[in-house]
């Protein structure tokens, strides 16, 4: 089967250092994989990459099979690969709901090319409630999106990429800056998600146990490279991520992988 997202070579370069450094890799539809990777290795640059952010200095992204060397990031979405926004693309003064819905709203406008959509401000906010409920902010609708918490802000993001309602979630560390107690509950939405079983999903974080917890495969990059690719067992068991990575002591010549 075609793997619902593929790189070939994918590079960037900024001035003489190379942040990703032909990264062969593939994932199939519904699969969980997560990123790890010392600080710096790039993995936010290889996501830029995937969501179009950025673009390469050398290789492609395939989204089943297309190349989306053509396509913006807001293209990207349209087809299928969506990225957790930032908390700066959320409107601070409106309410959490108000939020979502704005979020709701915009994929019609996303897949539609802008033409008016004719779903009810009640049918709208129906699957806005039911988005806040999966990352349970339910109990916040009616507050001020400026006044959450950082956990609660983190949360909003990730309800404001479901309502994109796209194929594949790329998520970016939806644990940084969180408190201890905070983090429990942001692996309950994640484990959720990925239970009901419909969304490919992409993780990039810094939390082994929760690594551990949701992938089905984790790949590793240390100096823009790919340096292993495999389940969490192999993973853990291998010598060389445990060298590079996991031991953080690593100084020799990088062994590929591709
Ligand atoms: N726009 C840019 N211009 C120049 N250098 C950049 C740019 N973006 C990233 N870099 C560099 O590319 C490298 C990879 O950065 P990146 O943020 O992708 O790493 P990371 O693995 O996500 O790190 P962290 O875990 O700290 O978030 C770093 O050396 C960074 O300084």
């Amino acid at each position: 089967m075609e793997p619902i997202i593929r790189t070939k070579d994918l590079s960037i370069q900024f001035g003489g250092h190379k942040a990703v450094d032909r990264v062969n890799f593939e994932m199939p539809e519904k699969h969980f994989k997560s990123i790890i990777g010392p600080n710096g290795a790039g993995k936010t640059t290889f996501f830029n990459l995937l969501s179009g952010e950025l673009r390469p200095t050398e290789g492609d992204v395939f989204f089943k099979g297309e190349s989306l060397a053509k396509y913006s990031s807001v293209e990207r979405t349209r087809k299928g690969l969506g990225r957790s926004f930032q908390i700066t693309n959320v409107f601070p003064n409106l309410t959490v709901l108000e939020n979502v819905r704005l979020a709701v709203q915009s994929k019609e406008k996303v897949r539609f090319h802008f033409i008016k959509s004719y779903r009810s401000y009640k049918k709208i906010t129906e699957e806005a409630l039911v988005i806040l409920d999966q990352v349970l902010l339910l109990n916040k609708g009616e507050a001020i999106a400026s006044q959450l918490s950082h956990g609660e802000k983190r949360k909003l993001e990730i309800a404001m990429l479901l309502a994109l309602d796209t194929e594949v979630l790329l998520l970016d560390e939806p644990t940084a800056g969180m408190s201890l107690e905070e983090v429990p509950t942001i692996l309950d939405v994640i484990r959720t998600i990925k239970q009901r079983g419909n969304k490919t999903i992409l993780l990039i974080e810094h939390k082994m146990d929760m690594i551990l917890d949701l992938s089905d495969s984790i790949m590793v990059l240390f100096n823009g490279k790919l340096l292993a690719d495999g389940t969490p067992t192999e993973i853990m068991n291998n010598e060389t991520v445990q060298n590079a990575y996991l031991g953080g002591l690593y100084d020799g010549e990088l062994v590929e992988t591709s």
